[in-house]
């Protein structure tokens, strides 16, 4: 057995019933075992006492949407619309990876992730293989789904769906149960309507969940009433998309009833406030969305739209942006915004009886953030100074499963240095490929 006690921490618990107090907290083994104002009784003698007067404590973030794999496409094309960068910029440079790419990409993704405080993060791509042997290698907790873009022959649509299958029904529940897999068409507009209806019926057949982009740009929008006849969420919901646990990405252009029918449903949306703001896809509804009641999640989506994976941006920019564009200052108010990078996250990938806050029979994955630096000062409502004045570089440790797979900002389980020579050996080999 073994033990973890966090002694006089603060503690920023995503609880509504005790939001935050100074305290303690037992991990024992994976799982968190007391939390509360007094010290504990009754420990092993072999618990690890971590001082945490000078720490804050909270939840790990959860990222619901992204592709790890991407970020060696930093910076490879900024300042386009979400058409012109996916068809010219990278699909023609991510038709050049091989697995050594998609594996140093992925590293790279997550040595940031884990140094930023994300310890779950969704991650849909290809070659999903290597990005679960990374996931399991880091430490980190992964929802990995092999996407699929069917814009292909037959054949090849064929062999993407099994490869897509067999990945999900291969990883699901390993690294300790870190890793769980969705099943994911990329988008309505990459994939036909009967190339969908077998991914849901995949989805039925291996009881896992659907993952997709939806409703991102107008453009999107409108090509699917011209294709289709109907809008995104209605041609998805006739393909029974929404007969699974469905986690869509973007939900930018949404009208009331397809907000209604999402809560209806119980589909989770992965907002993505800074990639839709860098390739001027627009503002999704978030809080019509919440008082409809749809669970909202944050995504960053990849470094190539966003330029980072630091989720406190996407926490930030959802308090700041929809107060902005809707005149109401109290739209998303801090406590709320700090809920969707965390237990609304949970929920949005089906796991919050295990994640998303610190309560006594969680999973421990919790992150420690240095308080004594001036922009927490003074110090008075640090929920306020976490979503306001704090960032992901403010994180210095992170525990999965009550493992220290951080610790004083450095990765336990990675080469560090290793990550970053072969993201940029990958970079320079792509490039000139
Ligand atoms: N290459 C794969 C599909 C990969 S799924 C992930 C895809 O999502 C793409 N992607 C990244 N961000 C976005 C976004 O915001 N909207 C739509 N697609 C995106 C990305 O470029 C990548 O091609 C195949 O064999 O079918
Ligand atoms: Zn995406």
């Amino acid at each position: 057995m073994s033990q973890i006690w966090i002694e006089n921490g603060l503690f920023i618990t995503m609880d509504d019933a005790a939001p935050s107090f100074k305290g303690h907290m037992v991990v024992t083994n994976d799982r968190i075992s007391y939390i509360g104002t007094e010290a504990p009784v009754g420990l092993s003698e072999a618990v690890e006492k971590i001082d945490g007067s000078k720490l804050a404590f909270m939840p790990g973030l959860i990222n619901t949407h992204g592709h790890a794999a991407m970020s060696l496409l930093r910076g490879y094309s900024d300042d386009q619309n979400l058409q012109v960068w996916l068809e010219q910029k990278m699909w023609p440079m991510e038709g050049k990876y091989v697995d050594q790419d998609t594996r140093a990409g992925s590293g790279l993704a997550i040595v940031e992730m884990l140094r930023s405080g994300t310890t779950a993060f969704v991650d849909m791509y290809d070659r999903m293989d290597q990005v679960a042997q990374m996931t399991e290698l880091s430490g980190i907790r992964g929802v990995l789904t092999r996407g699929v873009i069917g814009l292909c022959p037959e054949d090849v649509q064929e062999a993407k769906l099994a490869e897509a299958i067999a990945f999900a029904r291969d990883w699901n529940g390993k690294a300790d149960g870190r890793i769980t897999t969705m099943i994911s068409p990329h988008a309505p507009y990459t994939c036909p309507p009967a190339y969908i209806e077998r991914f849901v019926q995949a989805a039925h057949d291996h009881n896992l969940p659907l993952h997709t982009h939806m409703s991102e740009t107008i453009a999107e929008v409108e090509q699917n009433v011209r294709d289709y006849g109907v809008r995104p969420v209605e041609h998805l919901d006739r393909l029974g998309f929404f007969s699974r646990p469905a986690l869509v990405a973007h939900a930018v252009h949404l009208n009331t009833e397809e907000i209604e029918l999402l809560a209806a449903k119980g589909v989770a949306v992965s907002h993505n406030p800074v990639s839709n703001l860098k390739l001027a896809s627009g503002i999704a509804r978030v809080p019509e969305m919440l008082s409809a009641g749809v669970t909202v999640s944050l995504g960053t989506d990849s470094v190539a739209s966003n330029n980072n994976l630091d989720l406190f941006e996407e926490i930030r920019f959802s308090a700041l942006l929809h107060k902005g564009i809707s005149g109401d200052p109290t739209a998303i108010p801090a406590w709320e915004a700090l809920k969707l990078g965390t237990i609304y996250g949970a929920k949005s990938i089906w796991q919050e009886n295990d994640l998303g806050s610190l309560q006594v029979g969680k999973k421990a994955d919790f992150i420690a953030i240095d308080i004594e630096q001036p922009h927490f000062y003074p110090q008075t409502d640090m929920i306020s100074h976490l979503v306001y004045a704090g960032s992901g570089r403010d994180v210095k440790h992170v525990w999965i499963d009550g493992r220290q797979v951080l610790r004083n900002g450095e990765c336990t389980f990675l080469d560090e240095e290793k990550v970053r020579y072969e993201a940029q050996a990958s970079f320079d080999r792509l490039l000139n490929a």
